[in-house]
């Protein structure tokens, strides 16, 4: 019998000693940069983005707001609801020991937040400041991509997240210390961390790209192909970046979006802000000509965000979605 736990203790394999994931600096030279992010992205799915140029004030300011709303009383925390959530993540029962603001970031958004009381008056102004620059991050990421992908329209991937129907989300996590139970507080050859309490579980991101920004508090691990997981050295100056589902299949599978999750420490609190860039629900998800040909035929069948995201929201936290869009093979 499999007891269902709200705040599972993992016992699986975790990296003890750190691997090199991969850097880039966005100051660097265009075209050595756009192939070391398609590199990235087709080896890890995930890679991490030194001098990205967002305004270090910006991100201090939303941190110190975000930790502000999630320092509130509870009964005035829940009058955010459903921006605001604790433990629940999305509909279908998944837990976790964190609690989360989730807001549209669409260029004409945050309207949202009006609606919100005991939401700081300042908070709208704050998340679209955050939004807005990091928007343009992800958009130069995107072209990048597809420059190194050698996709002739560079905007075909980044005019998605800046149309003004994007449906692109920001998502404020706060994962509160947790002491681990004492049953498990046993040292065991991966115990090189205080890190085992699963916050977020795991799961693929399912929009275009992610762009991730954490205090110092570790917590962020990616799942290798073979089952493996490599804890992500925090750095509050960089943001670290994942391949969702959505740009899987517009590079026809040549990228993987990333499996991963977040562990709560059990002596301090973690804070993460995770810009979700989405396409608006009507586009249609499919790959360019340049990445379908006889050798690489189409591994997915045309679809719409809409319908990916119906998708989505009808399975569990850690299922993969993508798999449901797939061609099947024909022998
Ligand atoms: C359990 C769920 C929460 C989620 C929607 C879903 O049904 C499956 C995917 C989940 C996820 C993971 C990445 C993002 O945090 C998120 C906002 C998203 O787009 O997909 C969440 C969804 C959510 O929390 O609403
Ligand atoms: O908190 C983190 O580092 C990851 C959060 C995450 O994966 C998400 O919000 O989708
Ligand atoms: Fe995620």
């Amino acid at each position: 019998m499999v007891l269902a736990s709200p705040n599972p203790i993992t016992s699986d394999r975790i990296l003890s000693t750190t691997i090199e994931l991969p850097v880039v600096d966005l100051k660097g030279d265009r075209s050595v940069v756009s192939k070391l992010i398609v590199k990235a992205c087709e080896d890890f799915g995930f890679f991490k983005v030194i001098n990205h140029g967002v305004n270090q004030e910006t991100i201090a300011t939303i941190e110190e707001a975000a930790f502000g709303f999630f320092g509130k009383p509870m009964s005035q925390k829940k009058m955010a609801a459903p921006v605001y959530g604790c433990k629940n993540i999305g509909f279908n029962g998944d837990m976790g020991e964190v609690e989360y603001l989730l807001l549209n970031a669409t260029s004409n958004s945050s309207s949202i937040l009006h609606h919100i009381s005991n939401v700081p008056s300042n908070f709208r102004c704050i998340v679209s400041a955050y939004t807005e620059e990091v928007r343009e991050v992800a958009c130069e990421i995107l072209e990048l991509i597809a420059e190194g992908l050698g996709v002739p329209d560079t905007s075909l991937f980044s005019k998605l997240i800046k149309d003004s129907e994007s449906d692109s989300l920001l998502r404020l996590n706060h994962y509160p210390p947790l002491p681990i139970p004492p049953i498990h507080h046993c040292t065991t050859d991966w115990d090189n961390s205080s890190n085992k309490v699963v916050g977020f579980g795991e799961h693929s991101d399912p929009q275009i790209l992610t762009i991730l920004r954490s205090n110092d508090v570790p917590g962020l691990q990616i799942s290798l192909q073979d089952g493996l997981w490599v804890p992500v050295i925090p750095d509050p100056s960089a943001f670290f970046v994942n391949v969702g589902d959505v740009l899987e299949v517009m590079t026809n599978g040549r990228f993987a979006s990333v499996r991963h999750r977040a562990m709560t420490n059990s002596q301090k609190s973690r804070m993460s802000m995770a810009y979700f860039g989405a396409p608006p629900l009507t586009a249609r998800i499919v790959a360019p000509p340049v990445l379908v040909t006889p050798q690489t035929p189409s591994l997915f069948r045309p679809f719409t965000w809409a319908d990916y995201k119906k998708a989505t929201y009808s399975l569990r936290l850690g299922d993969t979605r993508i798999d449901l869009f797939r061609n099947r093979k024909d022998f």
